[in-house]
């Protein structure tokens, strides 16, 4: 008889922790697809079923518990169930759900988070792809052009317009320098052909190539989105001069630069500009701001903002500026994303990666970790990741997969559950919850030292 592989060991023992989760996916995927309402949520052998949370803890519906990195795909800086926060939210519910008017609380929240992010204007919504969605639509009245510019890898949400050049098939990609429009699903074409063409794609951290395809495109170019930290290859920051590169192209073209801060805006007190030393046109923000409830912000000058309006440029949301959301992200950015729980969430982060680091010295793994603030993920790659194509071809999947798993049997969840995700530090974190984890990924690197790992390709997750 064959022995069994790492990885098949540690897939039994995450089936034997976990067969109520097991059982409830079974009937749950008759139902939707693949089981989950996210496709983020894919996992093999079966994705967790959660049951309740509480700080930097989740517990699953077999009892299991785990300190959490995924908090939420990074939209809970604050914690799980945070005591400040729900007790205060509670009370709000008292006075319904949701009104479909404005509030005091609303007109407050835009003061807040307009000095806060340094901008004249915002208009709310509820998620990030509704943040982008408006972003674009502004960006193309305010210059009267179609084209975006937007980097391969980039994930700006789960609709039609920027659902290009996403985690494209690199056999259909085109050339590094100079990306091909894939539209995601593809050969499906989930994105019509025309929105497709109107996405132009490039390759990110990398000037020369931007400025090639600025020469052509420039002047159709009505903006330039990115994420700032690119989070669906992982954690991959622009690199500074490359930011201050990307302004002034788009000034020189009369383009708009979009700052995606779906995620970024949990990471630092003002967002990216804070990091970067460069400000955005259009910033959408969403995630953590909202402290675990719908929310996002659209914010920009009052020359773009006054754009939107009843026959000008049309913005409507049911649930947007709800009492609860507003209430929840008034608390979140003025009680708890404090400057300095902030700044306790970065040293945290900056001693998970210490220890990550160590421990891949110390065995001496082909592996490296990237942290930025209080996001991170370690790399099997000795090699520098800069680009979708980095992310694709120098990363090995197999020993991501047997490290996961083997984390989460053993009560650690080390980041979002997805190959190209990271995890997140919340403020209701603490240092022995980082000491705990580095003992576990202590014992997994032990048993993954010197044991081959089955090489797995990877798969879109959207
Ligand atoms: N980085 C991608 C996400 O955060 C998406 C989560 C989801 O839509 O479920």
């Amino acid at each position: 008889m064959s022995e069994k592989t790492l990885t098949e060991e540690y897939v039994s023992k995450f089936s034997e922790k976990t067969p109520k989760s097991r059982e409830i996916w079974l009937k749950l995927r008759k139902l939707t697809p693949y089981g989950v309402h996210s496709n983020w949520r894919v996992f093999e052998p079966h994705p967790l079923m959660l049951q309740k949370a509480k700080g930097s803890r989740v517990w699953d519906v077999d009892g299991n518990e785990y300190i959490d990195y995924t908090m939420a795909f990074g939209a809970l800086v604050v914690g799980h169930a945070n005591p400040v926060l729900l007790e205060k939210v509670k009370q709000k519910m008292d006075e319904g759900t949701i009104y479909g008017y404005e509030t005091e609380l609303s007109c407050k929240l835009s003061e807040v988070v307009t000095r806060r992010y340094g901008f004249d204007m915002v208009r709310f919504s509820n998620t990030g792809s509704e943040g982008t969605l408006l972003a674009i639509r502004l960006a193309r009245v305010a210059t009267g052009r179609s084209k975006i510019l937007k980097f391969e890898g980039h994930y700006h949400g789960s609709h039609e317009l920027l659902m290009v050049g996403v985690k494209p098939d690199l056999k259909h990609a085109g050339h590094p320098k100079k990306p091909r429009s894939v539209p995601t699903g593809f050969p499906y074409h989930v994105v019509p052909k025309e929105l497709a063409e109107n996405v132009v794609v490039a390759p990110w951290n990398d000037a020369e190539a931007i400025e090639e395809i600025m020469k052509v495109h420039g002047n159709d170019i009505a903006a330039i989105i990115m994420e700032p930290v690119a989070m669906n290859m992982g954690v991959v920051p622009a690199k500074k001069d490359f930011m201050v590169f990307l302004r002034k192209i788009a000034n020189e073209y009369n383009s708009l630069l979009i700052f995606d801060e779906v995620k970024t805006s949990g990471m630092w007190y003002r967002g990216a500009q804070e990091y970067f030393g460069v400000k955005p046109d259009i910033m959408v923000a969403a995630k953590a701001i909202g402290g675990g409830f719908p929310f996002a912000a659209v914010l920009a000058s009052k020359e773009l903002l006054e754009l939107v309006g009843p026959r000008k440029v049309p913005h409507g949301g049911t649930f947007n500026a709800n009492p609860l959301s507003v209430y929840a992200a008034y608390v979140t950015l003025t009680e708890l994303l404090t400057e300095s729980n902030l700044a306790y969430t970065h040293k945290l982060s900056e001693e998970l990666a210490k220890g990550y680091r160590d421990i891949i010295e110390d065995k001496g793994f082909e592996a490296h970790v990237v942290q930025v603030a209080n996001k991170g993920t370690i790399y099997f790659s000795r090699e520098e990741i800069n680009t979708w194509r980095d992310f694709v071809l120098k990363v090995k999947w197999g020993p991501w997969y047997v490290w996961t798993l083997g984390m989460v049997i053993r009560g650690i969840i080390p980041q979002a559950m997805a190959y190209d995700e990271q995890w997140t530090i919340s403020i209701m974190h603490t240092r022995d919850d980082i000491q705990k984890t580095l003992e576990v990924a202590n014992i997994v690197a032990a048993e993954m030292k010197g044991r081959a790992t089955e090489a797995i390709a990877i798969e879109e997750s959207i």
